[in-house]
């Protein structure tokens, strides 16, 4: 998968040279580029900002800037990429769209600051290229990079051999899979005991079916105390399930 970065802080992504992200880049699994999108300012300040029509608070991110920075990076023959923008009034950005978003070949971030970016460079980049606007959250960062930062990772560890055990990407709990759609439970590793506790003995039993049926009782009351509205939405599917088999 290509990914580009387009902000007007690259040493913000300084992280994806490290870890699982790093690696994979140095195995040819991703190929990252970032730019700065004040290579495409045109005055000697490299402004990228003003005041907003219609007034209100902050600064506007200018339209000419990032037109010709998406017409450099994401302009050349071939297949467009998924344009991907983090912003506050996005879609809810989700495991399920991780999924699809790492089935991509070449992703393109553009990460705004300020107030945000000149509507008309969605309007104008949706003319040529699929874009989609992503919220990671109900709350209001400085900027799109945190954004972006989070984005890549969940999209890069499930691509073949970033994890190099694909197995726990399958077991997240917001996965399709094994306890789909429950949260983790506990986690243990060695030594068995330390500072007067003990890891619960059904871990150490060798009895897989038990040790199964314990990680799903613990995932369920961990759901139960943290994200009872997941609960209700696996009751409601499970029941969906069960009326469509009857
Ligand atoms: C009032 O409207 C505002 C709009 C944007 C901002 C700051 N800002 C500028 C670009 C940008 C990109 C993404 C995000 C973001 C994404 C999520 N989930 N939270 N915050 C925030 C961003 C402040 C205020």
């Amino acid at each position: 998968m290509r990914i580009d970065i387009i902000t007007i802080f690259p040493d913000y992504f300084a992280p994806l040279e490290l870890s699982l992200i790093g690696k994979a880049r140095a195995a040819g699994i991703l190929d990252i580029r970032l730019h700065d999108l004040r290579s495409w300012t045109r005055d000697r300040h490299n402004t990228v900002d003003d005041t907003p029509y219609g007034g209100g608070p902050g600064m506007v991110m200018k339209p000419q800037p990032w037109g010709e920075a998406l017409d450099a990076v994401a302009g050349g023959a071939g297949a467009p990429p998924r344009l991907v923008l983090p912003t506050p009034s996005g879609t809810p950005f989700t495991q399920e769209r991780a999924k699809r978003l790492s089935d991509e070949p070449w992703l393109v971030f553009a990460c705004g600051r300020y107030e945000g970016i000149d509507a008309r460079v969605v309007a104008d980049a949706e003319r040529r290229m699929p874009v989609e606007e992503l919220s990671i959250g109900d709350y209001v960062l400085a900027g799109g990079e945190s954004a972006t930062l989070v984005i890549v990772e969940t999209v890069s560890r499930l691509l073949p051999g970033v994890l190099g055990n694909a197995e726990s990407a399958v077991q997240d709990s917001f996965a399709a899979g094994a306890m789909e759609h429950l949260l983790e439970g506990p986690v243990y590793t060695k030594p068995a005991h330390w500072r007067d506790q003990e890891v619960p003995p059904v871990l150490l039993s060798g009895d897989h079916g038990a040790v199964d049926r314990w990680r799903r009782h613990e995932a369920l009351r961990k759901t139960a105390r943290n994200r009872p509205e997941l609960l209700r939405e696996l009751a409601a599917r499970r029941l969906h399930e069960l009326e469509r088999s009857d």
